[in-house]
């Protein structure tokens, strides 16, 4: 438990959303020598967008105030008029209910949208260039007790780094975890526990509107039914429209691998669907299957984390996984501002695992609950439209009206009272991932 003044070196493995955001806040705290390691060799546009819940703003303010302008600066009013009022909209599209709406998710004036290469770019540019490494993947990692540095990794380009903390910030297939969990454990690989395929199609509007009820291209519906929901994104201010089906109990493949889209098989869903599902078949480029992550019993050990995706990817659903990894980052960079010592970190991460588990392990169910909910397969609600009206409800509570201030004050509150008992053991409960 010696003393130290130098500062706290820290490796984040993954530069996308969870580690970046990270980084932002650890490279202002002078006591931290932050770094990012990133294998891929840029951030390419792959035209993907993103739709930030209020859960995600918050977590960004409480990084910093230039984190949330990143994203405002970059984010994109979904609507042509910039203040218009917008929610995501969520309707049966089969059924004796059809067309009946039953809940509004998000509604917010002004809604925006992200492409994901411009969010990281603004991310990116709070962190200084000399701290982030692109082309740097992963390849192992080792522990050792003695001397300064405690954990080892080494680049498939054969270079190594030697820090006091390893964070791994490298998404759903993330090596981190292997290590930490074992390669072996059933929750170290994604699984598709319910063959979830997902098709999309990205067209401009004006295209759009000679497919599909022009009404779909300015709104955010999600239209359900038992052989997939049907989702429209209107991105770059009402120019181009992003639509897709998710077909649960689908035959599973990436790409030119992929069972193309039946638009006979929605015949008994509304008109409105079909020519959305019709358009969207229209396009064999992009289906590929999802997956996400069984709970993991534990999110660190000794002087190693995982977050984000990497820690708990959930099925796209819910849309929060990327607003989970931003309230990973708040947590950590909340506790990493007091960590003054080595021997501070474990508590540190300690606390961070006690107060980003449970809540993120909830919302990969939630996310999965989602998927059961919009395919009809949850016993009886799509009979009930009331029942589905307060699902949707109360998730939206959960998610997006967290108290992620006082997320930060509990996790907080538990690393002063280990750090105070600094003579207690911490070792953790194998079984229960639990400090003892
Ligand atoms: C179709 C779809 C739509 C979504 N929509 C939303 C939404 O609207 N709202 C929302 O909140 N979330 C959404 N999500 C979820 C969100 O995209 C993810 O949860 C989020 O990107 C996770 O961020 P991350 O930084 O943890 O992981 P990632 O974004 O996956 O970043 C991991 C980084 O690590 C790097 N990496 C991987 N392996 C290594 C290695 N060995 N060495 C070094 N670097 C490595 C990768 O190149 C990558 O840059 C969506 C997801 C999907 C699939």
């Amino acid at each position: 438990m010696g003393s130290t003044t130098r500062p706290i070196k820290i490796a984040i493995i993954g530069g996308g959303i969870g580690g970046l955001s990270l980084a932002a806040g650890l490279a202002k705290k002078t006591h931290l020598d932050v770094h990012v390691y990133e294998s891929v060799p840029e951030h390419k546009d792959v035209g993907a967008g993103l739709a930030l819940h209020l859960n995600a703003i918050k977590a960004m303010s409480l990084i910093g105030p230039e984190v949330r302008k990143a994203y405002f600066d970059k984010a994109i009013a979904m609507a042509e008029e910039e203040e218009q009022e917008m929610a995501t909209e969520v309707i049966l599209a089969q059924g004796p209910h059809a067309g009946e709406l039953v809940a509004e998710l998000g509604r917010a004036k002004g809604r925006r949208s992200v492409s994901r290469a411009d969010f990281l770019a603004g991310l990116l540019g709070l962190v200084p260039q000399e701290r982030v490494t692109f082309g740097k993947r992963l390849a192992r990692i080792w522990e050792t007790r003695d001397g300064e540095a405690r954990v080892h990794v080494e680049f498939r380009d054969g270079t190594q780094a030697h820090v006091d903390c390893l964070l791994g910030a490298d998404g759903i297939h993330s090596i981190v975890r292997s290590y930490l969990l074992g390669a072996d454990h059933p929750a170290t690989a994604p699984k598709n526990h319910d063959r979830w395929q997902v098709y999309r199609t990205l067209v401009s509007a004006d295209e759009a509107r000679k497919q599909v009820n022009e009404k779909w291209t300015r709104t955010v519906p999600i239209l359900l039914g038992p052989r997939g929901h049907i989702n429209c994104i209107p991105l770059s201010k009402g120019t181009r429209l992003s639509a897709g089906v998710a077909v649960r109990g689908a035959a599973l493949g990436d790409g030119a691998n992929a069972k193309p889209l039946d638009p006979s098989l929605y015949s008994d869903y509304t008109e409105d669907a079909q020519r959305i599902v019709r358009m969207v078949a229209k396009d064999t480029s992009a289906s590929w299957s999802v997956g996400d992550h069984d709970h993991a019993p534990f999110y660190h050990s000794s002087h190693i984390a995982m977050m984000g995706d990497a820690a708990h990817a959930s099925l796209p659903f819910a849309g929060n996984g990327a607003a989970q990894a931003l309230e990973d980052a708040a947590v950590l960079d909340h506790l990493f501002g007091r960590v003054r010592q080595p021997w501070q970190i474990e508590a540190a991460l300690m606390a961070y695992d006690h107060v980003r588990r449970p809540r993120s392990h909830a919302v990969v169910d939630l996310a999965r609950a989602f998927g059961r909910v919009y395919a009809y397969a949850e016993d009886g609600m799509h009979e009930d439209p009331e029942k589905m009206k307060s699902f949707f409800a109360a998730a939206a509570v959960f998610t997006n009206e967290a108290d992620l201030e006082k997320q930060n004050d509990d996790a907080m509150e538990m690393y002063e009272s280990c750090v105070r008992g600094r003579s207690r053991s911490w070792n953790r409960n194998p079984a229960t991932g639990r400090a003892v």
